[in-house]
C-alpha cells in the first residue's frame, strides 16, 4: 500500500485537473448544494470516478478496520434517514429556492413536527437537506432538490430504499426455510416481505404506482453511455448475418426494444420477438410504422421448446441473470432444437468479474446479485458460471467469446453449436 502522502498527491493532481477544467468553464466548485462535477464532458467522468474512489480508499484507511466496518454497519441508519425522507416526501415540503420550518414541513407532508425534525436531521448527515443555523429553516442541498425535480432519480432511490432494501431483511430467513437451495421466484425474500406467493412482477401487476416506480428506476438506472445500445453492434459482426432471408429471435424480447434498434442498423434481418401473451399483445401497436415489415411479433413461452426453423441467430438480452440456474438451464434446453451449426445465440447480461472488487464501480455488479437474490432467487454470472450453466444445459453449446465493449456496462456472451 502506498503512503498516506503519496495517495493524497496523488488524490491532489486529480484534483487539479477536474478543478482546472470547472474554473476553464466558469464553472463553481462542486458543493452540497450545486453539483458541479455531473456538468463534465464524458471524457473527464472517467477522471472522475478515479479520483472518487482513490478518495473513498483513503477515506476507509484513515477511519481504519473498526471504524470502517462499524460505518458499514451503521449505514442502516443512513438508509432510515432517507427512508423517512422519501415515504413522506418531505422534499415537496421545501420551497425549491427557499426555507421551510420544520412545522411547515409537518403540515406539509402530515409526519409530525418532531419526527420531521429527528430524521430530517439524520438525513442531513448524508446531505439530504440542510438547516440555516440561526433560523433553523431547512433548506435543500443538490440531493434533496433532485427528490423532487428528477422523477426517475426518485423513483431510482424510492426502489432501494422503499422497496429492495426492506425486502431483502428477509433473504436470510429464505435460505433458512429451504436449506439454502431455493431457485423459485415466488418463494423469494421479495415474496415473503410482501406475504405473497406470488412472483415480483406478477405481484406488482395488482400495485400500479410501485409498478411504475419499478419501471421509472429501471429507465433512470440504464440510462447514459454505457448502457447505449451501439454496443450491441460493436459486440457482433452484424454484417455477416445481414442476408436476404435471415432472421433473428429475440428471446423474452419485451416491446421489441433490441429489435427495433438492430432493425435500424442491419439492411435485411427479420426479427421475431417472442414474449407472453400479455406483451405480445400491447407490443405491436407501439411498433413504428417504418418497422412493421421488419419485425413480428409472436407469443412463446421460453419454458416450452422452441417450435421454429433455426434463424440466423438467437438473441437474449436480461432473461437468464432473473432465474436460478435450474430455471436457466430450462430456458437453455428449449432452444436447443431450433440450433444448428452455424446458429449463433448471443446473451446480452452484465458479466460479473471472477474477483472482488473494492473500487465503487466494479462493487455495482455484486450489488446486482444481491438484488436478483432478493427479488427472484437469481443471480448474476461470470463468464465460468455462464459456461458451466451452458454446458450444464447441453454440452454441444459453446461458448466463442466473451465480449464487453470498451465502455459498455453490459457484455455479450457469444455462443456457437456443435453440432
Ligand atoms: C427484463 S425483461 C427483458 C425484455 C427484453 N429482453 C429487453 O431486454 O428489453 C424480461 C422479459 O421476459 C419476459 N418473460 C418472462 N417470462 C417469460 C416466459 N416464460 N416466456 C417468454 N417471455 C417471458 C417478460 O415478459 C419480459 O418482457
Amino acid at each position: 500500500m502506498p503512503s498516506l502522502t503519496s495517495m493524497a498527491e496523488s488524490i491532489l493532481a486529480q484534483a487539479k485537473k477536474l478543478d482546472a477544467y470547472l474554473e476553464a468553464q466558469n464553472l463553481a466548485c462542486p458543493s452540497f448544494d450545486d453539483d458541479t462535477l455531473d456538468q463534465l464532458p464524458d471524457e473527464l467522468q472517467d477522471e472522475r470516478w478515479a479520483f472518487a474512489n482513490d478518495v473513498n480508499e483513503l477515506k476507509q484507511l484513515s477511519r481504519g478496520a473498526t471504524q470502517t466496518t462499524l460505518d458499514c454497519a451503521f449505514s442502516w441508519t443512513d438508509a432510515l434517514g432517507l427512508r423517512v425522507v422519501y415515504h413522506y416526501k418531505l422534499a415537496n415540503a421545501v420551497p425549491l429556492d427557499g426555507t421551510a420550518s420544520y412545522a411547515e414541513i409537518a403540515t406539509a407532508s402530515g409526519l409530525k413536527e418532531d419526527l420531521c425534525r429527528r430524521f430530517i436531521r439524520l438525513a442531513m448527515g448524508s446531505h439530504v437537506f440542510t438547516e440555516d443555523l440561526e433560523t433553523q429553516r431547512v433548506r435543500h442541498t443538490a440531493s434533496s432538490r433532485r427528490l423532487v425535480t428528477d422523477q426517475g432519480f426518485s423513483d431510482a432511490v424510492g426502489l432501494e430504499i422503499d422497496e429492495l432494501g426492506p425486502a431483502s431483511s428477509r433473504l436470510i430467513d429464505v435460505w433458512e426455510k429451504h436449506q439454502q437451495d431455493v431457485a423459485e421466484p415466488d418463494q423469494s425474500a421479495f415474496s415473503m416481505f410482501n406475504e405473497t406467493n406470488k412472483p415480483i412482477f406478477a405481484f406488482l401487476a395488482s400495485q400500479p404506482e410501485r409498478a411504475q416506480r419499478f419501471g421509472g428506476a429501471m429507465r433512470y438506472f440504464t440510462k447514459g453511455e454505457s448502457w447505449d445500445l451501439r454496443h450491441i453492434l460493436a459486440s457482433f459482426d452484424w454484417p455477416s448475418i445481414d442476408q436476404p432471408g435471415a432472421q433473428v429471435i429475440d428471446i423474452g424480447g419485451g416491446n421489441g426494444q433490441i429489435s427495433q434498434y438492430l432493425a435500424r442498423h442491419t439492411k435485411h434481418v427479420h426479427y421475431i420477438v417472442q414474449d407472453l401473451a400479455h406483451m405480445i399483445s400491447q407490443a405491436p401497436s407501439q411498433l413504428p410504422g417504418d418497422l412493421k415489415d421488419r419485425i413480428e411479433f409472436v407469443e412463446h413461452d421460453f419454458f416450452t421448446p422452441q417450435t421454429t426453423e433455426p434463424p440466423a441467430a438467437f438473441v437474449m438480452r436480461y432473461i437468464l441473470h432473473n432465474w436460478a440456474d435450474k430455471y436457466a438451464t430450462r430456458i437453455l434446453q428449449n432452444i436447443v432444437p431450433a440450433m444448428r451449426k452455424g446458429t449463433k445465440f448471443l446473451i446480452y447480461e452484465y458479466v460479473l468479474p471472477d474477483r472482488p472488487a473494492t473500487d465503487l464501480a466494479g462493487r455495482f455488479g455484486f450489488q446486482m446479485d444481491a438484488i436478483m437474490a432478493t427479488i427472484f432467487n437469481a443471480q448474476e454470472r461470470t463468464a465460468a458460471e455462464y459456461e458451466r450453466v451452458l454446458k450444464g444445459a447441453d454440452p454441444r453449446y459453446v461458448v466463442e467469446s466473451v465480449c464487453r465493449p470498451e465502455g459498455s456496462t453490459m457484455s455479450i456472451v457469444q455462443v456457437g453449436w456443435m453440432g
